[in-house]
């Protein structure tokens, strides 16, 4: 039975490119707020993002997709020579183009207003992901698939970029695939991914555990609380 308000629902889905099926029997609903897809290098989280904009292939099952999609991706080849404002703009908002006033605002919500006129190829990969992620707020869409936001960024630019997915994930439907457990623990539902396989999903209290992790990365993972707040280890010895 479809969910109302669902942006996303994925049935017995199998994912993949051509006749290679990457993600197996894949059934998850997105709708508003913050999903995170965690899983290891190649497990099938950008392949997840792509069957929702249509460039990987729905191989079995169904896929609904309700409302306008935008995408950042992880990587940037063909904008290069534009630059930061000119990238934003090349975004779609509704049935027409983004405006100057909305390419600003967007750019300072992530805190690079003062780059707008540098081309991409002059920027750092941290800048060129804000970009990128800018190039998305801008588009206003229904639901927004950021990969790997926080990949490349100093600690400062990661801690303001959680806060900014939150507080799009507030008005928004978001969907991040990351490998920093941190912005799984603010999602309001996580999605485990292993080898193509769906091994949790739920919210994060409930099935971020170090059991879980562990089983995800095949390493020791340990999760400690301070002042009420849950964060992630990696014990070396
Ligand atoms: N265009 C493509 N054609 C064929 N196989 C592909 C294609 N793109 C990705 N794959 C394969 O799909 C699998 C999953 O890749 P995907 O990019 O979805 O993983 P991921 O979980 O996002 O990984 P990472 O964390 O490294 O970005 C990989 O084995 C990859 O080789």
């Amino acid at each position: 039975m479809p969910q109302r308000n669902a942006l996303v629902e994925f049935k017995d889905a199998y994912l993949g490119y051509g006749s290679r099926v990457v993600v197996k029997g894949l059934n998850l609903t997105v709708g508003e707020g913050l999903t995170v897809l965690l899983g290891p290098n190649g497990s099938g989280k950008t392949t997840i993002m792509k069957a929702i904009f249509g460039s990987a292939r729905v191989i079995k099952g169904w896929l609904r997709v309700n409302g306008s999609v935008t995408y950042a991706p992880a990587e940037v080849d063909g904008l290069i020579n534009l630059t930061v404002l000119e990238t934003v703009k090349t975004a779609r908002r509704g049935y027409g183009w983004v405006s100057d006033e909305d390419a600003m605002d967007a750019l300072m919500s992530v805190g690079i207003v003062g780059i707008s006129n540098m081309r991409l190829s002059e920027l750092s990969t941290g800048q060129k992901r804000l970009t990128m992620i800018a190039r998305a707020i801008a588009s206003n869409a229904d639901l927004m698939l950021i990969d790997e936001p926080t990949a490349n960024l100093d600690p400062g630019n990661r801690y303001r970029m959680i806060k900014v997915i939150r507080e799009l994930a507030n008005k928004h439907a978001v969907m991040v695939a990351t490998h920093d457990v941190d912005i799984a623990l603010t999602a309001n539902q996580v999605v485990m991914i292993r080898d193509g396989n769906v091994i949790g999903v739920g919210e994060p209290g409930r099935v971020l555990t170090e059991e879980r992790l562990t089983q995800l990365y095949g390493i020791v993972v340990k999760l400690i609380k301070h002042n009420d707040e849950v964060h992630v280890v990696f014990p070396v010895s």
